[in-house]
């Protein structure tokens, strides 16, 4: 493997050598830095590419148009496979194979024990083919490999349990009436469901959406995002080898506008989950509604706060705001992209903030010691350099970082901005990548006021050693997750979901199961009880 080692200092994006030339509106620039990283020679990722075509009904089937479209390696823009490109009418075989398998299939008639039995199956496979997986997501996606294989993979199969064991759990209730009557609640399966995922987990998406779907007797129609198509098709080819009838989870690759829109407006759908971006989430959230009026769970965009405060252990806080917004290259929907550290300790968590993010191993994702890969594709590391340009020119201080790596692909310098006001791009909107945003506050009640001045809520960190101020933040955010002295704790059985514009619903734990019940008050007249 050729080490080919490019230095990151000659290869500024055009953009910001006009900002260092002072060709722009004066943001400051305290002490620009290179975070001394490289990108080799690409690794060749240990896994073959076997499944292409969309899997409708238990079968690999060409899209009916014939059409194709790329998939890219993310560490260099070249293709990795041709996939099948789903549309409308692909959609709609895919939604007949689900309704069929619903309707007349032996999914939602057989006990809850033996479908709890295919998705332990399942499980196991996976386990057994986790390698593979992880490659093939680090490959599709750009993660770092380690994440892949020892993070999420091993939360995808626990995930799996998870719900596998919620399956023979499903219980209705019995209602006491004011008149003779047995009541009962029924919680019956809600049947096709459309599921939407993004690219930044693919498999983590792939397994809350499906788990819960499954587990309650529905079927699926899953679409899978344009960038990383490659994972779910492998999965899935693994839900029927451990027994899944045809038509119980049908997989569909292709855009959101054709595919995406066709599924969130099928008359034939039930319910419909979509995680992406806020802007999308109110589109298929109205194609909903013109069409069915199906239900739908959104789980959408974040500027999640992470707090620091002036007693909080300065190094723990420093690791752990590092993690909450470098994380997955920056592309989470809950990282901690705005760093509020208070005025008595904030010259000590900026200077080591920005030393840690100088210390940030950027490279190619197959390689062990790598933290960072690449953003995913070269529209989202446009936007990323497009909000760094930004944060500059509204006077925000660029600590480290700021530019892009190497010339191929698109690796971007972890970047640390100070001086942040609440006001600038790079504090209000979400950038999904490698850029902290730090700032200043002074007291409890202020940070409160700022951390909650934002149309998202999705999650929020705190870092304090006193109870008080934990239970005083906790109570006072307005987010669906506060974690407090940690960031990013993904259990299954955690809820997971937004305030405001960050979502509809919950996804994880019982609230999950939830989406894909119905109720039914079934009504029986008691003739000469006993009691009532
Ligand atoms: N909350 C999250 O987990 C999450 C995940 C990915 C992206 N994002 C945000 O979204 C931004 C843009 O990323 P993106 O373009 O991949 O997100 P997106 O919302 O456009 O895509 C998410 C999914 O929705 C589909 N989609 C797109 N347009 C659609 C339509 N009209 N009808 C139905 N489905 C449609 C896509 O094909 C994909 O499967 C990111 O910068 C980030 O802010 C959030």
């Amino acid at each position: 493997m050729a080490a080919r080692r490019v230095s990151s200092l000659l290869t500024r994006s055009a953009f910001l050598s006009s900002v260092l030339q002072g060709r722009n509106n004066g943001g400051r620039i305290r002490k620009f830095s290179s975070t001394a990283t490289a990108v080799e020679e690409p690794i060749t990722p240990p896994v073959k590419i076997n499944y292409t075509q969309l899997l409708i009904n238990g079968q690999f089937v060409d899209s009916a148009s014939g059409k194709t479209f790329p998939t890219l390696d993310p560490r260099n823009g070249e293709v990795i496979a041709n996939v099948a490109e789903g549309d409308v009418e692909d959609i709609n075989r895919a939604v007949s194979a689900a309704r069929k398998a619903f309707d007349e299939g032996p999914w939602p008639r057989m006990t809850a024990y033996e479908r709890a039995r295919i998705m332990l199956r399942f499980a196991d496979l996976v386990e057994k083919h986790s390698d593979e997986l992880a490659a093939l997501e680090t490959w599709d996606n750009g993660k770092p490999y380690e994440q892949s294989a020892k993070v999420e993979l091993p939360i995808f199969v626990r995930l799996f349990h998870y719900y596998a064991g919620w399956a023979d759990k499903i219980h209705g209730l019995t209602v006491p009436a004011d008149s003779p009557h047995h009541v009962q609640i029924l919680h019956e399966p809600i049947g096709v469901a459309g599921q939407i995922i993004p690219w930044n987990f693919p498999l983590l998406m792939f397994a809350w959406k499906i788990g819960p779907a499954l587990a309650t007797g529905n079927t699926v129609v899953l679409k899978t995002a344009e960038q990383t198509p490659l994972t779910a098709l492998y999965v899935a080819k693994l839900f029927h080898e451990a027994g899944l009838p045809p038509g119980v989870l049908n997989v569909v690759s292709g855009f959101g506008p054709t595919a995406g829109a066709a599924l969130a407006s099928h008359m034939d759908v039930d319910k419909l989950a979509f995680t992406g971006s806020t802007e999308t989430g109110k589109i298929v959230l109205e194609l909903a509604a013109k069409s069915n009026l199906k239900p739908v769970t959104l789980e959408l965009g974040g500027k999640s706060p992470f707090i620091v405060c002036e007693d909080a252990d300065i190094g723990k806080a420093v690791e752990q705001a590092h993690f909450a917004l470098f994380f997955n290259q920056g592309q989470c929907c809950c990282a901690g992209s705005r760093t509020f550290v208070h005025e008595k300790v904030y010259d000590e968590f900026l200077e080591k903030a920005k030393a840690r993010a100088m210390r940030r191993k950027v490279g190619d994702p197959f390689r062990k010691e790598t933290e960072q890969g690449p953003q995913i594709d070269s529209e989202q590391f446009e936007k990323v350099l497009r909000y760094i340009r930004s944060g500059v020119e509204s006077n925000a201080t660029l600590e480290c970082g700021g530019e892009r790596i190497g010339s191929k692909g698109y690796f971007i310098q972890p970047t640390v901005f100070s001086n942040v006001k609440d006001d600038m791009l790079i504090a209000t909107d979400e950038i999904f990548g490698p850029v902290q945003s730090i700032l200043k506050f002074k007291d409890l009640d202020e940070v409160i006021r700022r951390a909650n001045a934002t149309r998202y809520g999705l999650a929020a960190g705190v870092y304090t050693k006193n109870i008080d101020t934990a239970n005083t933040l906790s109570r006072g955010l307005r987010a669906g997750t506060v974690w407090i002295n940690c960031f990013d704790v993904f259990d299954a059985a955690i809820p997971f979901g937004g305030y405001k514009m960050s979502g509809i619903g919950r996804e994880k734990g019982i609230y999950s199961l939830h989406n894909y019940l119905q109720v039914k008050a079934v009504v029986t007249p008691l003739k000469n009880p006993a009691w009532l």
